[in-house]
C-alpha cells in the first residue's frame, strides 16, 4: 500500500476557524508521522470533528495551512481525495445491501481498489459478507465502514470517534482491527473523546481543548510530563459526611501537587514523590470510614485533568 517516506504524511500550520464569534480550531501546528496511529482527543465541542474535516478538504479553514501527503489541502484536493479513507462519526450506507455488496460498490468508484474479499478478510468480515447491512451490530456496521473506506487502498484512514455508541466488547474488537492497520501501511488519524482508546491505540496524541492543541506527545510521555509519579484516589459513598469529606479534601490538598474532584464523587492527589503519596494514603484510612482509597499509577485521566481542568463521567469520557 503506501510507499516509504520520511517526509510527515500530514502538516498542518496555524489552522484555524471561526464560526461567527466562535473559535472552532484555534491555531493548530502539528505533523503527523507516516505509519502511526494519531489520536486527536478532547472533549465534546473540542474542535476534533472540524480539524480532521479541514484536512479532509471537507470545510475550509479560516486561516492556516495544511497538506496532506506533501499536497496542499487547498490546490490539490482532487488528487488528495484518491490517496484517504474516512469513516465519518455518523455513518450511513446502503441497508439492504450486504456487506459485500457495499464494500464492492465503493471499490468500483476505485481505478485500482483492493480485492474486496481480501478486504473483507483483513477486517474478519467474511462471515458476514452476505448479511445485509441493517441486521449487523453497531461493531460489524462500523467494520463495514472500515472496511469501505480501506477498499480503496488509501495511504491515510480517518476515524471520527470509531467507537462511540458501542459496548464494551465491540470496541475492543474495533481497536483490535484498527491496531492491524498500520503493518498494512495505512496512518490513521483517529478522534475520539475516550482516553482508554488512545491509551490502547495511539502512538502520539495531540490533546484539543476548545481548539487549542494544549500537548502533543505519546501517551507514555504525557503520563510523565503531566500526571505525577503516584496518584491517591479517594472515593466517597452514600455514608461519607461533609465534615469527613472535608477533611479528606484537606489532607489532600496539604500534600498533594494537584487535586481533582470529578463527578463521580472521586477525589484524586496527584503526587510527583511516591513517599508522599504512600504516606497521604496511611494519613488519609485515619480519617472516618465513609470511604475507600487506592493508590495507583497516574494515566491519562490525569493528564487532562491536570491540561484541561476536566470532569470525566463515571466511564471514563471526557465532558
Ligand atoms: N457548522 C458549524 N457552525 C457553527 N458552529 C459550529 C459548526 N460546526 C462546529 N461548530 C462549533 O465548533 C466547535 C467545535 O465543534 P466540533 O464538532 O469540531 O468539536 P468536536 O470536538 O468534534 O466535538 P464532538 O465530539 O461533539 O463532535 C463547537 O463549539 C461547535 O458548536
Amino acid at each position: 500500500m503506501a510507499s516509504e517516506r520520511s517526509q510527515p504524511v500530514i502538516t498542518t500550520t496555524d489552522l484555524r476557524k471561526e464560526y461567527g464569534s466562535t473559535v472552532a480550531v484555534d491555531d493548530i501546528s502539528l505533523e503527523i508521522e507516516d505509519g502511526e496511529i494519531f489520536g486527536l482527543l478532547g472533549p465534546n465541542g473540542a474542535g476534533k470533528t472540524t480539524a480532521i474535516e479541514i484536512i479532509q478538504g471537507l470545510r475550509t479553514p479560516t486561516s492556516g495551512e495544511a497538506t496532506v501527503l506533501g499536497l496542499d489541502i487547498q490546490t490539490d484536493l482532487h488528487k488528495i481525495k484518491d490517496r484517504i479513507g474516512v469513516v465519518p462519526q455518523s455513518f450511513h450506507t446502503f441497508e439492504r445491501l450486504t456487506v459485500r455488496e457495499n464494500v464492492a460498490l465503493i471499490a468500483n468508484l476505485h481505478t485500482e481498489p483492493l480485492a474486496v474479499d481480501d478486504v473483507l478478510d483483513e477486517l474478519a468480515l467474511r462471515e458476514w459478507a452476505d448479511d445485509p447491512f441493517h441486521s449487523l451490530s453497531g461493531g460489524y456496521q462500523r467494520r463495514t465502514g472500515i472496511a469501505m473506506a480501506l477498499v480503496g487502498d488509501p495511504d491515510v484512514l480517518f476515524l471520527d470517534e470509531p467507537t462511540t455508541g458501542l459496548d464494551p466488547a465491540a470496541r475492543r474488537a474495533t481497536w483490535e482491527q484498527i491496531e492491524q492497520l498500520p503493518a498494512m501501511g495505512t496512518t490513521v488519524v483517529l478522534t475520539t473523546h475516550y482516553m482508554e482508546e488512545v491509551e490502547y491505540l495511539a502512538d502520539r496524541v495531540a490533546l484539543l481543548v476548545d481548539g487549542h492543541v494544549k500537548a502533543i506527545d505519546t501517551v507514555p510521555a504525557l503520563i510523565n510530563t503531566y500526571a505525577g509519579e503516584l496518584k491517591v484516589v479517594v472515593h466517597l459513598d452514600e455514608s461519607t459526611t461533609g465534615t469527613e469529606a472535608d477533611a479528606l479534601e484537606a489532607t489532600l490538598r496539604e500534600t498533594a501537587d494537584s487535586v481533582h474532584k470529578t463527578d463521580a464523587d472521586k477525589l484524586i492527589g496527584v503526587f510527583g514523590e511516591r513517599q508522599a503519596a504512600q504516606d497521604t494514603y496511611s494519613e488519609l484510612h485515619d480519617i472516618g470510614t465513609g470511604h475507600s482509597i487506592d493508590l495507583v499509577s497516574p494515566d491519562m485521566e490525569d493528564v487532562f485533568l491536570t491540561l484541561a481542568d476536566s470532569t470525566l463521567s463515571p466511564g471514563g469520557e471526557l465532558q
